[in-house]
């Protein structure tokens, strides 16, 4: 691959500061430190993964301020300099990372450097094996993954060696037929069906987008909610090719409702088309979880470990991600390699050797530290589109909080949307380049655009991918002309390993970001919210049934109000959301059968009618 210095032959003096090239060879001591997987809260255990958070931050606010008065550099050969000085290049995995279009300031980066090696020692200590995720008491442990040597002891070790020769073995197992489904025309597994939410979906579909082959052994598709036409049309896509399926669940938890309901939803189709959904089911869950023993009970295919020290959005070189890809013939272990190797280079205590945290350091520039800015994924591959959508729940999940570790309210997080380029310059990039400036750009830049051999000139010394090439480099120069800021990352191909590589960027600089800003990246509290106010809109409707199906038995059957179904629900705070829930009931014909013989089904529909809303504000 050509060397910087090649690009300007003229200038020979603009050699990169740094030839970086990852030191392969681990460069940290392991204590082999024995301890369980969950410790209680007051743990000799140090929680590590603090950096202190009263270094200057005013100051920082200060400096920030300052800085971006002067406006971005525009001079063309000052900002060649930048781009050559700042250009950060992993030679070996062939991934480049290009903060020079970000105006941060030699101010800036000093201000920042103490902090950064704060966070250099508690990543330090959090791959060792410290309590990095303290609400929950937990390890975090997803670099141990790609290298099980870091792991703090050896049982663990074992577990994730024998974890990944268990799915390597599997799914040869499955690709040959020696697994196959009891009754199908093909004798042998041909689709997957990835029944699970969140991490337990993202992850595996980005992966599938990215690296399936155009035939691959078995073809995958997704359940990933709980609406049932969606469930209905995945089911109905896959016809009589159901008794083909391979049905994998995937719920760290074991417990998550859409997850759960998809499961019954397909082991219903399952039964109507005389399947014993036993013989093909895999759950992936963490072991004793209602999941796991589920599977074992009712005896399905196989069952693979999740580990309460690998979060659902840092799952993907889990069993979680593994198992799906390589089922479709991809090469997990090279995947693996890639995150391996850029675990490596993100362990540097050197900044600028290190690309996790440059990325840091630009959101933490572009965002103010307190989520100012979105941050907007352009990849310009089609294979890569639902990287954005993998980045969101990586960065917002993580990052999204609303305490630091100190309990002080922050409200911290950047968003993150974007879908693919040019693509996306049809539909918002209007807005990006005159409109509000609330983001800044992260380009994804693949440079292989065809296998070798298979290109050709559309036009007279332009291919389709010179087109792809210049609407990226054209997008980042209008945007910057704009004093909008971007980040490129730049990969030669979409590889197992150039995939991983990213992964492994994008979790570590979420990490190193997270401890930038002193917050746990590793809890979700904001979800189980959700999830609870969820269970109380079901417990309300189980109420709401109970008083209409009364209402059934009365004779004569007279009409509630709404007021009289809240009165009788003793929830009359509650009277919108019975409406609505009254209301989804109706449109999905949902007559009530009143218990026993006692009245005639109570139709909702009816119901409704009587309850039109100027009736309510007569
Ligand atoms: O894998 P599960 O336990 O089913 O969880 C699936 C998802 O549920 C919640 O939304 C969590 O916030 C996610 O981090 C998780 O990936």
């Amino acid at each position: 691959m050509a060397s910087l210095s090649g690009l300007c032959p003229s200038s020979p003096s603009l050699k990169p500061k740094h030839d970086r090239v990852a030191k392969l060879t681990p460069s940290f001591r392991k204590d082999a430190l024995a301890f369980s997987t969950r410790s209680n809260s007051n743990s000799k255990l140090s929680v590590a993964c603090k950096v202190s958070a009263d270094l200057s931050k005013t100051n920082n606010a200060a400096v920030l301020k300052k800085a971006k008065q002067g406006g971005l550099e525009k001079d063309p050969k000052v900002l060649w300099r930048r781009y050559v000085d700042w250009l950060y290049q992993h030679k070996e995995l062939g991934l480049y990372l290009d903060v020079s279009r970000v105006g941060f300031s030699d101010e800036f980066v000093a201000e920042m450097e103490p902090r950064f090696q704060a966070a250099f020692k508690a990543m330090g200590e959090l791959e060792k094996g410290a309590i990095a995720n303290p609400d929950e008491g937990r390890m975090v442990g997803h670099y141990w993954l790609r290298n099980s040597k870091l792991a703090p002891n050896s049982f663990l070790q074992v577990q994730i060696e024998k974890t990944l020769d268990a799915v390597c073995e599997f799914a040869d197992d499955v690709i040959s037929g020696k697994i196959k489904p009891p009754s199908s025309p093909e004798g042998r597994f041909t689709q997957i069906l990835s029944v699970g939410i969140g991490g337990s979906a993202l992850g595996p579909q980005f992966v599938a987008e990215a690296l399936a082959p155009d035939n691959p052994p078995l073809k995958i598709r997704f359940i990933d909610n709980t609406d049932p036409g969606g469930i209905d049309h995945q089911i109905a896509q896959l016809g009589p090719e159901l008794a083909s399926t391979l049905v994998i669940v995937i719920s760290k938890s074991g417990g998550t409702p859409e997850t759960r309901n998809g499961l019954l939803e397909v082991q219903k189709a399952f039964r109507e088309a005389g399947l014993d959904f036993s013989k093909q089911g895999v759950a992936i869950t963490q072991e004793n979880s209602l999941l796991d023993n589920t599977a074992r009970i009712e005896g399905w295919v196989a069952r693979f470990p999740m580990y309460d020290w690998v979060g659902g959005r840092t799952s993907e070189m889990s069993a979680v991600g593994l198992l799906p890809a390589a089922l479709q013939g991809i090469e997990i272990r090279e995947m693996l390699v890639g995150a391996s190797m850029m675990d490596n280079a993100t362990r540097s205590t050197v900044l600028r050797d290190n690309p996790a945290a440059l990325l840091a350091l630009c959101w933490y520039w572009a965002c103010d530290g307190v989520g100012s800015k979105d941050m907007v994924v352009l990849p310009y591959k089609d294979s890569l589109l639902l990287f954005s959508r993998y980045l969101q729940q990586l960065v917002m999940e993580s990052l999204g909080k609303e305490f630091d570790l100190d309990g002080n309210r922050v409200n911290q997080g950047i968003s993150v949307y974007g879908n693919k380029g040019s693509t996306d310059q049809h539909a918002y990039i209007q807005q990006l380049r005159e409109g509000v400036h609330n983001f800044f750009v992260t380009f994804i830049e693949v440079l292989r655009d065809r296998p070798p051999g298979h290109d050709w000139e559309l036009e007279p010394g332009v291919t389709c991918g010179d087109y792809l090439f210049g609407m990226l480099q054209g997008t980042r120069s209008a945007l910057y002309a704009n004093d909008r800021e971007s980040i490129t990352v730049t990969v030669q191909e979409v590889t197992p390993r150039s995939v991983g590589a990213l992964i492994a960027l994008y979790e570590r600089a979420v990490g190193l970001y997270a401890l930038l800003v002193n917050i746990n990246a590793y809890h979700q509290p904001g979800v189980e919210a959700g999830k609870k106010a969820a269970g109380e809109v079901l417990a309300l409707q189980k109420r709401v049934l109970a008083v209409l199906n009364e209402a059934s038995c009365e004779q004569p059957v007279e009409p509630l109000t709404l007021e009289e179904v809240a009165e009788r629900c003793h929830a009359p705070e509650d009277i919108e959301m019975i409406y609505k829930i009254i209301e989804h009931m109706a449109a999905n014909d949902r007559a009530l059968i009143a218990e026993g013989d006692c009245g005639s089904p109570y139709s909702l529909k009816v119901f409704l009618g009587e309850c039109n809303m100027d009736e309510l504000y007569a």
